[in-house]
């Protein structure tokens, strides 16, 4: 197994918010993390990636203990994530976005930057030419030099995606990729999502959308209140009388489009 969770538990003073949660990610698949909203999904997506450190519980990544590993570490060791509202410099251009990503793949130090060393400048080429396949990658390469606010949200997503790429992640966390976009543009980005599993990365995603998740995942783990009530494949989630009962008991009712 890739990741295996075993008991994790994150506690905010008396409230819960992921519950003795155990679960598995496998190598190559596409696991989606669906509940109501509060259920949970953003906190354990910030656990994995080492934001919060868990109250209980444990995570395993690729055999090694990440239980307690803070987010600059995790992502050195191939964990990479998105965010639900992007985290981009508005006013700067796409590539010199995505060109932060590189970042925690090389070595030079702020000497190096401040000196501008052979080293800092042969790491500078390398990141360059990775955003560019990156962006080529997400289809936006034509929109390198335009600053991330003049862009469409959906465009605005496949940078954050490339930035979270650009770092050579072997598991990618995406926490609603779709969120904010059009019926047209969520086709667009779930096929985007099965071209990066068919090239090596391991996907985990956070999303509303029902039927972007059930053609795109292979399993799908549900919480509801912090505990993880039901997993399966699609099939099997879409008929669990547990998993109707939470989505029609909160407030909220499940996104169609
Ligand atoms: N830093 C925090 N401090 C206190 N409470 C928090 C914190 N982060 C999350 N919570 C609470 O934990 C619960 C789970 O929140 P979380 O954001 O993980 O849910 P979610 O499933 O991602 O929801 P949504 O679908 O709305 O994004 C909520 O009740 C939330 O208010």
């Amino acid at each position: 197994m890739m990741l295996t969770i075993n008991g994790l538990t994150k506690s905010f003073g008396g409230l819960t918010a992921v519950n003795e949660v155990d679960a598995v990610i496998e190598k190559g698949t596409i696991t989606a993390v669906i509940g109501p909203n509060g259920a949970g999904k953003s906190t354990f997506f910030h656990l994995i990636s080492g934001f919060h450190q868990p109250t209980k519980g444990s995570i395993q990544y690729n055999g090694s203990d990440i239980t307690k590993t803070p987010p600059h570490k995790t992502a050195a060791l191939g964990i990479s994530r998105t965010f639900q509202t992007t985290h981009l410099f508005e006013q700067s251009t796409v590539i010199d976005n995505v060109l932060i990503g590189h970042r925690v793949r090389t070595k030079a130090t702020i000497i190096d930057a401040i000196f501008r060393t052979k080293r800092e400048k042969n790491e500078e080429k390398k990141c360059y030419e990775k955003a560019r396949e990156m962006l080529d990658f997400v289809g936006l390469s034509h929109l390198e030099n335009n600053p991330v606010h003049s862009i469409t949200q959906e465009e605005q997503k496949r940078t954050a995606i490339a930035l979270a790429l650009a770092t050579d992640p072997e598991l990618l966390l995406l926490d609603e990729p779709a969120a904010g976009i059009n019926p047209d543009e969520t086709i667009e980005l779930a096929s985007l999502i099965k071209k990066i599993v068919r090239n090596g990365v391991t996907v985990c995603l956070i999303e509303h959308k029902m039927p972007m998740i059930m053609s795109l995942a292979d399993h799908i783990i549900v919480l509801n209140h912090g505990s993880k009530i039901a997993e399966g494949t699609p099939e099997e989630i879409k008929n669990n009388p547990e998993v109707i009962k939470a989505y029609l008991g909160g407030e909220e009712n499940v996104e169609t489009g």
